[in-house]
């Protein structure tokens, strides 16, 4: 039968401690309840007593209406010296008023000795004194011994000495942390292993990823009978982080069958549990995280992606619907026709060979000289209907010019002239606006010319903007490629311009965005071939 795994997560508290990271209590109650929904055994606060927010987080989490979660209030043990009940930290962990209370604890004799600088027994009474003051008080108390493998390493008996204090003390879990990350995965597993035999009461595992084993050595932890895993989501944490608890979720759901997050249902929303904590913590998504990155069911090579066609599971380990992720085809100039096939499903075009071979040419042709079509989609869809022939431009540049004028101003003014035909043979629009730099101004000037006509471009705004200089081929000029993210209330769509001018690459995929625009709303893109007027690329 699936055993129960506990998820303890702790992004709310080690995952703070990582670079860059800084939530607010918002956001802290916003992943709380996030946490809860997808069925997260135990929720980790913040430390008790640290700061205003994390006080101000724990009184406002009792608003919530949990389902599943107990939130936990961390802290460390009495100092050295004081009486439990005088002590400000133990104090601070009770006056959260939450039910579980988790310690750490000093298992390293180098670091009682050189660190805390107190003699051994003194650190087993405060582990002791803690435990059961806490425990006396009505909480239930989780024990995370800090710099477990360290400690057990460099002196077992004297460790084992200070989990047992908490154990005989109250604790219900032991908890072994790597808290320095450098343990592998066959001696951590080992050492799991013998410690349960001292150890009545459950371990758990808490692992650092300074050697980049945190997934594995949990993993390994569990196979050795750890029933508790702490770790973060997207591992945020100090130094390299945390172990990934949405790795360690999808493994131990989906490939050792253990039972995770409300029977796996969580699973299924790994992903947008990954993407929403990035959002909060003001990180950038990484691309090739494992289970939920965008990249990590995105495939590129041409042969690749003619199997997969025939077979998903040809270079896919797991249907990626089951962490809440989508399988992506990416067009580039290692695509094959299965690329370009499978990428033009959505399009009601004729997939005949001849078509497809038409367009990787041209991919292959255009991504020679420095466009790049896997993170521009928007683009390469225009360019399917242009080769397709079902394409017909929405207006016709006449021609645009920029300027940027510094005399007698504190800053640059930025100014803008567009002249349009619209159509085929419509209305001549002469329009000109000023910007906060080239792009913006561009972006007004086209769009004064072209909302009387296309209203619904007014719901239309950039996103983001890259540019960079890229290598084409042997010979030409450097070039510089533009790629333009754009949004309305629905979508958000990547276009991309190559130029060896930025204005004028700027201007290319400043163009597509909004032609993409135009045919998205008209439900155009994809047109059948067979109503498209023949206007060749
Ligand atoms: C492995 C981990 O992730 S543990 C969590 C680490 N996270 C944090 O430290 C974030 C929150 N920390 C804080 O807000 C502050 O450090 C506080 C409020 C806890 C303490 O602040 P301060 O009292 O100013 O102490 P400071 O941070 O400089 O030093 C830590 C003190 O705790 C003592 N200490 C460290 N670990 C322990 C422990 N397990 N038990 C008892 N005392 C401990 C140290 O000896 C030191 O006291 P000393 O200066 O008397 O020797
Ligand atoms: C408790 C903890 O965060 C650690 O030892 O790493």
């Amino acid at each position: 039968m699936a055993m129960h795994i506990q998820l303890y997560d702790t992004t709310l508290r080690d995952g703070s401690q990582g670079e860059g990271v800084n939530f607010s209590v918002q956001d802290k109650l916003l992943i709380t309840k996030m946490l809860d929904d997808l069925g997260f055994d135990f929720i980790e606060g913040g430390f008790a007593g640290s700061n205003e927010k994390d006080t101000e987080y724990f009184s406002r989490v009792q608003e919530l209406d949990l389902k599943h979660a107990q939130i936990c209030a961390f802290g460390m043990t009495r100092r050295r010296g004081v009486g439990p009940e005088e002590d400000a930290g133990l104090q601070a962990m009770l006056s959260t008023g939450t039910t579980c209370c988790t310690v750490v604890g000093k298992t390293w004799d180098l670091h009682v000795t050189e660190v805390l600088r107190v003699d051994l027994e003194e650190n087993v009474a405060m582990i002791r004194d803690s435990v059961g003051f806490l425990k006396s008080q009505g909480r239930r108390v989780l024990y995370d011994a800090e710099h477990f493998f360290d400690g057990y390493k460099a002196n077992p008996e004297y460790a084992l000495e200070t989990v047992l204090a908490a154990q005989d003390a109250g604790a219900e879990i032991i908890v072994c942390c790597d808290t320095n990350g450098g343990t592998l995965p066959d001696e951590l597993a080992e050492i799991v292993t013998n410690v349960q035999k001292s150890v009545s009461i459950p371990l758990g595992i808490h692992c650092h990823n300074d050697c980049d084993v945190a997934v594995a050595n949990s993993l390994r932890a569990v196979d050795a009978g750890a029933v508790q895993v702490q770790g973060t989501i997207n591992g945020i944490g100090e130094r390299c982080g945390n172990a990934d608890l949405v790795s360690v979720a999808a493994n131990l759901a989906i490939k050792k069958g253990q039972d995770v997050l409300q029977g796996g249902e969580g699973v299924k929303h790994l992903t947008e549990l990954s993407r929403y904590v990035y959002e909060l913590s003001n990180m950038n998504f990484r691309s090739n995280q494992p289970f939920v990155g965008r990249s990590a069911f995105a495939h590129k090579g041409g042969m690749h992606v003619h199997a997969v066609n025939r077979l998903a599971s040809s270079y896919e380990h797991i249907d990626p619907e089951l962490v809440g992720n989508e399988r992506r085809v990416l067009v580039s100039e290692l695509s094959g026709r299965s690329n370009i096939v499978a990428k033009t499903t959505k399009f009601r075009i004729d997939h005949d060979q001849e078509l497809m071979k038409k367009i990787l040419d041209r991919v292959v042709e255009l991504e020679n000289e420095g466009w790049q079509f896997e993170a521009s989609e928007a683009s390469f869809d225009l360019l399917v209907k242009k080769i397709a022939g079902t394409y017909e431009p929405k207006f016709r540049q006449i021609h645009y010019r920029v300027s940027v004028e510094t005399a007698g101003q504190k800053e640059p003014l930025t100014e803008a002239t567009v002249k349009l035909q619209i159509d085929g043979d419509g209305p001549i629009r002469h329009e000109v606006a000023e910007g906060d730099g080239p792009v913006n101004a561009l972006d007004n000037a086209l769009r004064k010319a072209l909302i009387p006509t296309y209203g619904n471009l007014a719901g239309m705004h950039l996103v983001d903007y890259k540019v960079r200089v890229i290598n084409s081929s042997e010979g030409t000029a450097a070039r510089v490629r533009v790629v333009i993210e754009s949004a309305d209330e629905h979508d958000v769509w990547s276009t991309v311009g190559v130029s060896e001018n930025v204005i004028e690459a700027s201007w290319l995929a400043l163009v597509d965005a909004i032609e993409f625009k135009l045919y998205k709303d008209e439900g155009e893109v994809g047109a059948p071939l067979e109503e498209a007027a023949a206007s060749p690329e």
